[in-house]
C-alpha cells in the first residue's frame, strides 16, 4: 500500500505526504468567477484592495492576500446580536447560515469593510482584525516564537535563573521567568528552600498542579516502589514523560532535596532543535514521524498500584497550517507493539526514528546539569527531553506535572504572547 493511501485511512484528512508541505488552502476553495478589476476606495490613501470573488472575498491590505469565505464572514459577524461582547461568545446559530450566502453591497472606509447581508444585515469588519485572523497571516507567523538550542546556543545565551524572594513577590520576575521558559522550554529558580511545601508553593504561582497516578506532588527515591525504571538508581536515555497519556502532561518540575553519592547529573535536550534538523535534512522523515500514530503504553502492577494507560499519536505534533511542531512524545522505554502500520512503512518510520534519535544524541546537543537542594526546575515536557545518568547513594527527588492550558493562561494575563 503507497505510504499516501495509507495516511487516507488512517487520518481522513490527511493530504498525501508529497503535498503536506504544500499551502492547504490551495484545492480547496474553488477557481472563482473573478470580478475584472480590483475595486478600491481611496487609491491614494489606503492600501486596501478587494474583489468579489464567487465564494469568497479577496482582500488585499497590510501587504497581505486574503481570502475570506462569505460563510466564514457571515459566522464571523461581531454585531451585537450575532456576537456577545461582555462574554466573548458567539450568539449566532451557525447551523442557519445558508452555505452559499453572498453579500448584496460591500462597502469601504479607511478602517472597515462592510458587508450588507441579502436579508439586510450589516457587518462591519475591521481591516486589522481580519489580517490578523486570516488564514494566510497565520500560515506566516508561528503560534509560538522559540529559540532552538543546543548545548552552545543555551549556554552562550546565559539564561539567567529566577530568584526565589523575588519569584514569590514579584510579578515582574514571575513575567520574566515565563517569558524565558516560553522561549527556551526550560527555566530554573534558585535559592528554593529544599522542600516539598515550598516547590509546591512556587509552582502555584506559575499553574495548577496536574494531579496523576503518580499522585499531586511526588517525592521519590530509588526504592523501586513503583513499577518503572524511574524509580532506581540506573541511567535513563533522554524521554519525555506520560507519553502514554492522551495528552502528555505539558509541564515538569524537579527540585532534589537530597543526593548523597555520585552520579546522577540530568540530561537535557531540546526536541524541537533536533526535530527541525531531520526537516532540513530529510522532510520525508520528518512528515512520517509527523503522520504516523504510534501507541506507548504505561503497564503498573507493583504493590497496591495498578495502572494501565495508552496514549496514541504521532511523534512529531504539527499544526496541520503551518507544519509547525508543537509536541513532541519521544519514550523509548514507553513505546508500545506497533501493530497498526504494514511492514513497508512500518520500516521506513524506523529509518525516519533512527535519524531522529541520531540527531537527539549528538553530544553537541546535550547539555547536562546537576540539580541541586535549592534550585527548581522547569521543563517543557512537550519539547525537551530529560535523562539522567546512573548513580549511587541516596538521591531524593520531588516535583510535580503542571497543567499546560493553565500555564500558558498565566503567562497571557501577564501580557505574553502564549
Ligand atoms: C516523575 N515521576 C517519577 C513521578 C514519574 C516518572 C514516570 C516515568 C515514566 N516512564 C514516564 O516517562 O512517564
Ligand atoms: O531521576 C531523575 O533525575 C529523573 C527521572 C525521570 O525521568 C522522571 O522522574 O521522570
Ligand atoms: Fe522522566
Amino acid at each position: 500500500m503507497s505510504l499516501a493511501r495509507m495516511f487516507c485511512r488512517l487520518n481522513g484528512y490527511l493530504q498525501p505526504i508529497s503535498k503536506a508541505r504544500a499551502p492547504l488552502v490551495s484545492g480547496f476553495i474553488r477557481t472563482q468567477i473573478e470580478v475584472r478589476h480590483w475595486l478600491h476606495t481611496v487609491p491614494q490613501s489606503t492600501s486596501c484592495h478587494w474583489q468579489l470573488q464567487e465564494d469568497s472575498l479577496k482582500l488585499s491590505y497590510g501587504g497581505l492576500v486574503m481570502h475570506f469565505a462569505y460563510v466564514w464572514l457571515r459566522d464571523h459577524c461581531h454585531s451585537a446580536s450575532c456576537f456577545n461582547s461582555k462574554t466573548n461568545q458567539r450568539n449566532l446559530d451557525t447551523a442557519n447560515v445558508e452555505l452559499n450566502i453572498r453579500p448584496a453591497n460591500t462597502r469601504v472606509d479607511d478602517e472597515n469593510i462592510f458587508l450588507t447581508w441579502p436579508d439586510g444585515h450589516v457587518t462591519r469588519y475591521n481591516l486589522s482584525w481580519l489580517a490578523q485572523n486570516s488564514y494566510e497571516g497565520q500560515n506566516q507567523s508561528a503560534m509560538q516564537p522559540h529559540i532552538i538550542w543546543n548545548s552552545d546556543i543555551y549556554t552562550s545565551a546565559k539564561v539567567p535563573s529566577a530568584n526565589w524572594d523575588k519569584f514569590m513577590s514579584c510579578d515582574d520576575e514571575l513575567k520574566k521567568f515565563l517569558g524565558r521558559f516560553l522561549l527556551y522550554g526550560i527555566a530554573f529558580v534558585e535559592g528554593v528552600p529544599p522542600t516539598v511545601e515550598a516547590t509546591e508553593t512556587l509552582t502555584q504561582r506559575v499553574s495548577l498542579i496536574r494531579e496523576t497516578m503518580y499522585g499531586k506532588m511526588w517525592n521519590f527515591t530509588s526504592d523501586f516502589s513503583r513499577g518503572d525504571t524511574a524509580y532506581t538508581k540506573l541511567a535513563l536515555d533522554r524521554h519525555t514523560d506520560t507519553s502514554y497519556f492522551q495528552e502528555p502532561c505539558g509541564i515538569q518540575v524537579f527540585h532534589c532535596l537530597r543526593h548523597e553519592g555520585t552520579g546522577g547529573r540530568t540530561l537535557l535536550v531540546d526536541g524541537f532543535y533536533s526535530a527541525d534538523k531531520v526537516l532540513q535534512n530529510t522532510p520525508e522523515n520528518f512528515e512520517l514521524l509527523a503522520q504516523v500514530p504510534i501507541k506507548h503504553e504505561y503497564i503498573e502492577n507493583v504493590s497496591d498500584h495498578h495502572n494501565h494507560m495508552i496514549g496514541i499519536g504521532p511523534v512529531l505534533n504539527v499544526y496541520p497550517w503551518n507544519n509547525e511542531v508543537y509536541m513532541i512524545r519521544y519514550n523509548n522505554y514507553d513505546r508500545a507493539v506497533i501493530n497498526t502500520i504494514p511492514h513497508d512503512i512500518v520500516k521506513r518510520w524506523y529509518v525516519a526514528h533512527r535519524e531522529l534519535t541520531t540527531e537527539l544524541r549528538k553530544p553537541e546537543n546535550e547539555l547536562w546539569i546537576k540539580l541541586k537542594p535549592g534550585k527548581v526546575f522547569f521543563i517543557d515536557n512537550w519539547r525537551v527531553l530529560h535523562g539522567r545518568e546512573s548513580f549511587t547513594g541516596l538521591r531524593q527527588l520531588c516535583g510535580c506535572y503542571l497543567t499546560r492550558d493553565d500555564f500558558l493562561n498565566t503567562a497571557r494575563s501577564l501580557g505574553l504572547h502564549a
